[in-house]
């Protein structure tokens, strides 16, 4: 699933919050996101998913505006892992997974033995098999994002956005977590801070104030100039041989 954003802008009291952003995803890329804390992550990442309406500009799903769609239609899309979306209902994990499968459902599409593997796939995906029957809100931090996780992956989305995915996560969990989603053969935009893990990623764009100050692929980006400029940090990169990877060690500008 091809996005296009053009224009973006948003505003609060006055408040630039984004500002004329404009970019496209490859079909079937991971696309990572990243910038310092309050650069406009999570507040861009919603306007894609259609749950803020942008002041200015507009958002494509393939051909199609976003904002001539169908709610429904969009969900059937888009699913947005966002990141402090902690649970206080009082349902299953089964459950809560299953709502993932409500854009598909309707009084003349109940739910079916489809639906029922769909969810069992997702929950095996992200590892919480065994957390199925417990209370969602009885979760650690760690198990209810797997569960937001696999609650997206439930509906079976062309375009996958997720904030910040692997926050509350061990580094187990978060390597799994991003193994699978780089496998998956959909559109990823992912928001991240860890830099090294935004290395793996097909392309990387870089928040600065609001702005989409770069975009293209890691090695392109993620120059010792940007790191200084955008987080004001100074970065050693380290080559992995072994691995034919590149690391970068951080240290703070005194
Ligand atoms: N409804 C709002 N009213 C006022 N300010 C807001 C609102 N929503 C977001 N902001 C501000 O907009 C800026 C961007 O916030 P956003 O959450 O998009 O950043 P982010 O890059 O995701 O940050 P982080 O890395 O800390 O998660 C921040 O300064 C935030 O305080």
């Amino acid at each position: 699933m091809r996005l296009s954003a053009q224009g973006i802008g948003w505003q609060v009291h006055g408040h630039r919050l984004l500002d004329d952003i404009s970019l496209e995803t490859v079909p079937g890329e991971n696309l990572g996101l990243i910038g310092p804390n309050g650069s406009g992550k999570t507040t861009l990442l919603r306007i894609l998913a259609g749950l803020q309406k942008p002041h200015t500009g507009h958002v494509w799903l393939g051909e199609q505006s976003m904002y001539r769609m169908r709610q429904r239609d969009i969900a059937r899309t888009v699913a947005l892992v966002e990141q402090q979306a902690m649970a206080s209902d009082r349902i299953s994990v089964h459950q809560a997974v299953s709502l993932g499968r409500t854009p598909y459902l309707s009084p003349l599409r109940g739910w079916s033995d489809q639906d029922e593997a769909i969810v069992s796939r997702a929950l095996h995906d992200v590892g919480i098999e065994h957390l199925k029957s417990r209370l969602w809100h009885t979760l650690s931090g760690g198990e209810g994002q797997r569960v937001q996780i696999a609650r997206a992956l439930a509906q079976q989305p062309g375009l996958l956005l997720l904030d910040e995915p692997t926050n509350h996560l061990d580094i187990r969990h978060q390597l799994s977590i991003l193994k699978l989603v780089s496998a998956l053969p959909i559109t990823v935009v992912i928001a991240l801070h860890d830099l090294n893990q935004a290395m793996d990623c097909d392309r990387i764009g870089v928040m600065e104030d609001g702005r989409l100050v770069d975009i293209g692929p890691p090695e392109d980006v993620l120059t010792p100039y940007r790191l200084h400029q955008t987080f004001g940090v100074h970065a050693d990169m380290l080559d992995d041989p072994q691995h034919q990877r590149r690391y970068m060690r951080f240290r703070q500008i005194v």
